[in-house]
């Protein structure tokens, strides 16, 4: 009996023959290796101080797990062989996790150490049945996959203990307030990896002093439009005391209405314009969707939040009646008000004829998409794309939208792209009309740099267009570089933003609507 453990314990590796042999000697043979504290404890009396070492706790406790392998079929043998062994387990768990060289200093001195590993070994042999029983309501194999990887046990091969392997995370951002907003995100606390936060969740704007500047957009050639925006401007003056700014056109048709509306502001140049997110706190828009992208187009920089007013024929992101225009601008002005926080891409064009990378054109930034089209040649286009310098395709075609979330409702769906919830993150990556069976769009995540660029040999050239306008052309060797924009644009929701996307396309596009199938018919038996 004793020989048998002392023999496991000596042995450097445990292999099957030992394992076999034991199985052979039979349950009764374990059950009393398992059971006798007596030769359990002769067992660390043989060792010297040396030879007692958690690795041979580890040794003995890989051995048992072996036997217990070895006598599967045999239950009761197999229970308590399991209970061992993870009893051994924990308990070198508790005793590494103390000091281990103030472990190994004392047992090289020889101070105590054989006492103190019998009395321990003394221990765990007193009650492995009890043990066992204790810990069957928590389930004996449920030690926990995270626990185990640390206490891997004894790598025979290497000779080194088994454990997880430690790492760190980091990310390819610049600037250390970046770095630590992601790890606020992500955790890998004590090798786990967990997130905090996937993409932006509902997000509420609370203002902490009183709005007082408002920019009222209003789409043009629209009589109804005009109607609303002097009721409007009117009482947001009388009633609520803010300065108002409206366009040029605008004011012209309100000062042609009446010569109060003289308080009205506006502006002259595009400096000005450049200078109005520093004055407006918040923005109005009255027309559609066209009128929004028109709004957030002027800013090229941070945008004020918007609260759109529909006044056209399809509103997905235009949630607010104008019918109901006081009671909604008051809650607004109030507050909190939900926003929905929509990305926007920047767009850079690239000139072969540019003498450095660095010299660009004027940088536009769009909140539905920018195309890239045949335009008016009849010949396929042949755009080679790049992502994060990695090539992508060559899309063979009639182009290439690349859209933002906002924007996957408006062209890009019409070209086959999905419609994705606007406060995802991502850059939609879908081909116009590609000439091949197995092109389907793509969705890229937030942070990669596209590059379309018109080859040298290229037929024709390509044409670019920003959220539909402002067309420009691509020559052979011209690239458009596209990325996301750290000025995204808040639009105020009606309710949550989830809520008001899915009225969107239920309402804009009539979104899978299909007559509900009769209860009247064949059924499940
Ligand atoms: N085949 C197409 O579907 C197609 C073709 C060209 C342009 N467009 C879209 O038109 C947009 C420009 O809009 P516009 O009003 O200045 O031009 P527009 O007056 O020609 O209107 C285009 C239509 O697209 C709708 N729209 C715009 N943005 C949308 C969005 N984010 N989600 C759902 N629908 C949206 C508008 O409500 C409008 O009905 C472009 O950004 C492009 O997305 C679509
Ligand atoms: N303030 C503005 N100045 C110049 N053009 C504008 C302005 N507002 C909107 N537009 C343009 O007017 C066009 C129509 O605008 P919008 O989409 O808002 O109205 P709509 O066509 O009636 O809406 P819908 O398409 O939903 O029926 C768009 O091309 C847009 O760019």
């Amino acid at each position: 009996m004793s020989s048998t453990t002392y023999k496991l314990n000596h042995t450097d590796s445990f292999g099957n023959g030992d394992a076999k042999s034991l199985a052979e000697n039979g349950f009764n043979h374990l059950t009393s290796l398992a059971q006798s504290e007596k030769a359990v404890q002769e067992l660390l009396l043989q060792q010297t101080p040396m030879q007692a070492t958690d690795d041979h706790l580890i040794e003995f406790s890989e051995a048992l797990r072996t036997v217990a392998k070895a006598l599967r079929g045999a239950a009761e043998g197999k229970a308590l062989a399991q209970a061992e062994a993870a009893e051994w387990k924990r308990r070198y768990e508790l005793e590494r996790s103390k000091n281990v060289e103030l472990q190994h200093k004392e047992l090289s001195n020889g101070v105590c150490a054989n006492e103190s590993n019998s009395q321990r070994i003394e221990h765990l042999a007193k009650s492995p049945r009890l043990y066992a029983q204790e810990n069957s309501s928590n389930g004996m194999e449920r030690i926990c996959s995270h626990e185990v990887l640390q206490d891997g046990g004894f790598n025979s091969f290497t000779n080194k203990l088994k454990r997880k392997a430690s790492f760190k995370l980091s990310w390819g951002c610049k600037g250390m307030a970046n770095d630590q907003h992601k790890k606020e995100i992500v955790s890998f606390e004590r090798g786990n990896i967990s997130t905090a936060e996937r993409s932006s969740k509902q997000i509420s704007l609370t203002w902490e002093s009183d709005p007082q500047t408002v920019l009222i957009i209003t789409k043009p050639n629209s009589t109804s439009v005009r109607v609303l925006s002097v009721d409007m401007v009117r009482w947001l003056r009388t009633q609520k005391g803010l300065n108002i700014y409206v366009e040029p056109r605008v004011k012209e048709e309100l000062l042609s209405e009446s010569s109060s509306f003289n308080f009205v502001q506006t502006w002259e140049d595009d400096k000005e314009i450049s200078l109005l997110h520093t004055k407006v706190d918040l923005l109005i828009t009255l027309g559609g969707d066209g009128t929004v992208l028109w709004a957030a187009s002027m800013f090229k920089g941070p945008v004020p939040p918007i609260v759109p007013f529909s006044m056209g024929s399809l509103g997905f992101m235009t949630p607010f009646h104008s019918e109901q225009y006081r009671d909604c601008l008051e809650a607004v002005l109030k507050g909190p008000i939900s926003i929905t926080l929509r990305h926007r891409l920047q767009c850079h064009i690239i000139r072969d004829k540019a003498t450095n990378e660095y010299e660009t054109e004027e940088t536009m930034l769009v909140l539905n998409e920018v195309t890239i089209d045949r335009g008016i040649s009849s010949y396929l286009t042949n755009l080679e794309c790049y992502c994060d310098n990695s090539f992508v395709t060559c899309v063979q075609g009639d182009g290439l939208i690349l859209s933002t979330t906002s924007g996957s409702t408006a062209y890009s769906l019409a070209a086959g792209g999905s419609m994705v919830h606007p406060q995802v993150p991502g850059i939609l990556f879908t081909p116009i009309c590609p000439h091949s069976l197995s092109f389907r769009p793509l969705i890229l995540p937030e942070h990669v740099t596209v590059r379309v660029q018109v080859p040298f040999n290229s037929r024709s050239s390509a044409w670019v267009s920003f959220d539909g306008k402002d067309r420009k052309q691509l020559e052979a060797g011209d690239a458009l570089v596209c990325s996301m924009a750290p000025w995204p644009v808040s639009t105020a929701c009606q309710v949550e933003s989830t809520n008001d996307f899915l009225r969107s396309i239920h309402d804009g596009l009539h979104w899978n609507l299909r007559k509900t199938q009769s209860a009247d018919g064949p059924r499940d038996t």
